[in-house]
């Protein structure tokens, strides 16, 4: 349970994001707890009560960096750091080399040429990649991401699905909130619905989403609990 200000925003939530099938959409109606959830996941947030396990092992007892990047989060809203784009993604990963640095621009659909750009000076579209890539560039296994193209275009949210299908493919696991269910069914292969701060049930995705590795929900990647005392 999530509880602020006497008001509970997640309440006897309990669900299973299946490791290995790519992308686990978050639909639920505005308000009903779904970016609380994803903060729980990497710990930006912790549950008043209950715990959050992450293969295995409650997060709480987990480093919060760490964790982070291992469980990276983009944003509905982009937020790029003033500087370049290389600055940017030396902030999230200070060690990285020039591969690093390349291999996160071109997972986030960028070119090798981008680092010298401000990173202040880009479309919605751009500063998202951006953002991205800045997440990319700690080698997360987990990606969270919320709403993270309610503000593109048509063209930069293909762009933006195409991305986040080419890391499904390389073995990203994908937690994807978004309020556009259209969206979901095209890019999740299992979607959670949330109602109220509470489990509203599973609805089944895309037909080829995660085909190969569907089945191995014997791991769970993480869960949500709430387990009252
Ligand atoms: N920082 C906060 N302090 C107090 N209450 C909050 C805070 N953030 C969210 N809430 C409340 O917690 C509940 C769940 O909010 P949350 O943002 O998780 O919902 P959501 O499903 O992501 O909504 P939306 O789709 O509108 O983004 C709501 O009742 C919201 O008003």
């Amino acid at each position: 349970m999530v509880e602020r200000q006497g008001i509970k925003a997640l309440d006897g939530f309990t669900a299973r994001i299946r490791r290995g099938i790519g992308i686990t959409g978050l639909a639920g109606p505005s308000g009903s707890g779904k970016s609380t959830l994803l903060r729980l996941c990497n710990r930006m947030e912790v549950p008043t009560t209950g715990r959050i396990l992450f293969r295995g092992d409650d997060i709480a007892e987990l480093d919060p960096l760490a964790l982070r990047r291992r469980v990276g989060m983009v944003f509905q809203k982009p937020t790029p750091f003033p500087g370049t784009v290389r600055d940017n993604l030396l902030t999230a990963s200070p060690a990285a080399g020039s591969d690093d640095l390349h291999r996160a621009l071109r997972r986030a659909s960028l070119e090798g040429d981008w680092l010298g750009r401000d990173a202040t000076a880009l479309s919605g579209g751009e500063a998202q990649r951006v953002c991205m890539a800045r997440t990319l560039v700690t080698e997360p296994d987990v990606l969270l991401l919320d709403e993270p193209t309610s503000a593109l275009d048509a063209d930069a949210v293909e762009v933006f699905e195409r991305a986040v299908g080419d890391l499904v493919d390389e073995g990203m696991e994908v937690i994807w909130v978004s309020h556009d269910h259209a969206q979901l069914l095209r890019v999740a292969a299992e979607i959670l619905r949330i109602d109220g701060g509470r489990f509203a049930g599973t609805e089944t995705g895309a037909e080829t989403a995660g085909t190969e590795t569907a089945g191995t929900d014997a791991d769970s990647t993480t869960r949500a609990g709430d387990e009252r005392r």
